[in-house]
């Protein structure tokens, strides 16, 4: 991209965007309020520090919390550090309002919002590859330049993301259900354990895990992204609430309880099925092969060996550890018809493969 990209943030979003735009070839100018961050985020090969004779950038892509994101837009649109400006925060509607409340309704700013991320900040938990096949939504709205969504949609691309237009209240309701609203579901049942005794605690495995992954992270900026989109999140969770009423309901008549949970039950399974998977096909599209692995160096190299050998693709991958055993389980996935074959020929060169 002529005249370069200025990413403002240099933490785990910043960063991961730096690392991709540079493999692309692209010359990355990097800012942080934070000395450090700025230097480890160099240090990494994001970007280089900006220089007082560079020529405005073609985009600015800011990556700060998003209560500070309308603010940094402006600033970085009226000093003439970058000609457009994106930012990436989690709720399109509050940088949007601040942009209009700083410089009215300038098309030079289009806000943005990669559906990818991490339970850990910082420019140390960045990863070049974060977007890749993750969609990139970019919300322009009537006052928007064509240049700026240009830029913005080049941006995503090159960094391998898949961009989506939305409008702001489209994007913003669309997060409160998939994102918003389970990242509070997560953290209400993380926080059940807070006070659990510790014979309770020992005994849980990777579902609780799997459903509180998301809890991990950061409490100050998940504060501002649950506060800013308070009426989507409310809507999402009053559904919840009436759900929640009526499992308390079934589970006090115990003759049609079965009945009732049963339905549930199969929402469960219908509802999850409809998540995309691996490139946006559907998660059920493949097949899950487990194995049983040591906990020494080196088995996972010989396991992936064995399963190239044996003519699989890896479709995704996950690893479960046993609690206090020296053993863990690999669950493959692959694809329909191959997961029979691959099961033989892992057995055959003597994996467990329950
Ligand atoms: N963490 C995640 O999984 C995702 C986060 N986002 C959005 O990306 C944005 C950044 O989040 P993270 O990278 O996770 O946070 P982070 O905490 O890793 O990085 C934010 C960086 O911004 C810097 N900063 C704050 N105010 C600044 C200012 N005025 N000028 C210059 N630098 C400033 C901080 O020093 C920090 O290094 C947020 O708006 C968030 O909603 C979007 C998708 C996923
Ligand atoms: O880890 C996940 O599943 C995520 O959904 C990550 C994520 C966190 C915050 C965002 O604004 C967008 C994506």
């Amino acid at each position: 991209m002529t005249g370069g990209v200025l990413v403002v943030g240099a933490g785990l979003l910043g960063t991961s965007a730096g690392l991709a735009l540079r493999r692309a070839g692209v010359d990355v100018r990097l800012r942080d309020s934070k000395a450090e961050v700025l230097r480890e985020a160099i240090g990494r090969g994001a970007g280089r520090a900006e220089e007082p004779g560079d020529p405005p950038a073609a985009l600015a892509v800011v990556a700060v919390p998003p209560e500070t994101a309308g603010d940094v837009v402006a600033d970085v649109l009226t000093s003439g550090a970058a000609e457009y400006a994106t930012d990436v925060a989690s709720i399109k509607a509050l940088p949007a309002a601040r942009v209009r409340e700083r410089m009215g309704s300038t098309g030079r700013y289009v806000g943005s919002h990669p559906m990818a991320g991490r339970e850990i900040s910082g420019p140390g938990a960045a990863l070049a590859d974060l977007f890749e096949g993750r969609p990139w939504v970019i919300c322009p709205d009537e006052h928007t330049d064509q240049q700026a969504v240009t830029r913005a949609l080049a941006v995503a691309r090159m960094v391998g993301a898949a961009p989506v237009t939305m409008s702001i209240t489209d994007h913003d309701d669309a997060v409160a259900l998939v994102s918003h609203t389970p990242h509070l579901v997560a953290v209400l049942m993380a926080a059940r354990l807070v006070d659990a005794p510790a014979h309770e605690i020992r005994l849980a495995g990777p579902g609780i895990a799997d459903v509180t992954r998301v809890a991990a992270g950061d409490p100050a900026l998940w504060t501002e992204i649950l506060s800013a989109n308070a009426p989507a999140i409310r809507d999402v969770l009053r559904n919840l609430r009436a759900d929640l009423d009526r499992t308390l309901a079934a589970l006090d008549a115990p003759d049609t309880a079965q009945a009732q949970l049963y339905q549930l039950m199969r929402s469960g399974v219908d509802g999850r099925a409809r998540l995309p998977g691996k490139h946006g096909a559907a998660r059920t599209d493949f097949v899950t092969v487990s194995v049983i692995v040591d906990d020494r160096p080196g088995q996972l190299a010989r396991l992936f060996a064995d399963i190239g050998a044996a003519g699989a693709n890896v479709e995704d991958v996950r690893i479960d550890h046993s609690p206090g055993q020296p053993v863990g389980m690999v669950e493959i996935d692959v694809r329909p018809g191959t997961d029979q074959t691959l099961r033989a020929a892992l057995t055959e060169s003597g994996w467990r493969v329950p």
